[in-house]
C-alpha cells in the first residue's frame, strides 16, 4: 500500500493533476516539504500523547509526506529497504553478541 501511494506520488511528478496536494508540494519545493515534515513530526510527538485514532492519522501524514521528500530527492523505496535490510543484520548480530556474553 505505502509502494502504491509512492508510485501515485511519483506519477504527480511525472503528469501533475489539477488540484493535486501532491503538485503543489513539489510546485513549493524541497523547503516547503521539508517545513510540513517537521510539522508532521511535531504533531506525531503530540498525539503519542493524545488518543490512539489522532495518532494513527498523524502517522499516516507523517508518511504521507515523508514520501513525498523521499519521491523530491529521487530516493527509491528499494534504497530505504536495503538500509533496513543492512541494520537487521547488526542487529542480529549485537543480539548474537549480547546472548555470548550473556552466557
Ligand atoms: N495520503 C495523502 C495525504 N495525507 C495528507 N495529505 C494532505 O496533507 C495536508 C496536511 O494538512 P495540513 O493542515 O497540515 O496542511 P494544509 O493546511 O492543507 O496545507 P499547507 O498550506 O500547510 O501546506 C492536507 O491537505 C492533506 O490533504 C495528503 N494528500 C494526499 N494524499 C494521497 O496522495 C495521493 C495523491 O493525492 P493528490 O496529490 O492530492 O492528487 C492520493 O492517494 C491521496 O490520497
Amino acid at each position: 500500500m505505502i509502494e502504491e501511494l509512492y508510485q501515485e506520488i511519483k506519477s504527480r511528478k511525472q503528469v501533475p493533476k489539477e488540484g493535486s496536494y501532491t503538485n503543489y508540494l513539489f510546485d513549493k519545493g524541497l523547503d516547503k516539504i521539508l517545513k510540513k515534515v517537521g510539522e508532521e513530526a511535531t504533531e506525531v510527538v503530540i498525539a503519542a500523547k493524545n488518543d490512539k485514532a489522532e495518532l494513527i492519522a498523524e502517522i499516516s501524514d507523517l508518511t504521507y509526506h515523508i514520501l513525498v521528500l523521499l519521491a523530491e530527492k529521487e530516493i527509491a523505496l528499494e534504497e530505504i529497504r536495503e538500509e533496513l535490510g543492512k541494520r537487521e543484520g547488526k542487529i542480529s548480530k549485537t543480539k548474537d553478541r549480547k546472548e555470548i556474553t550473556d552466557l
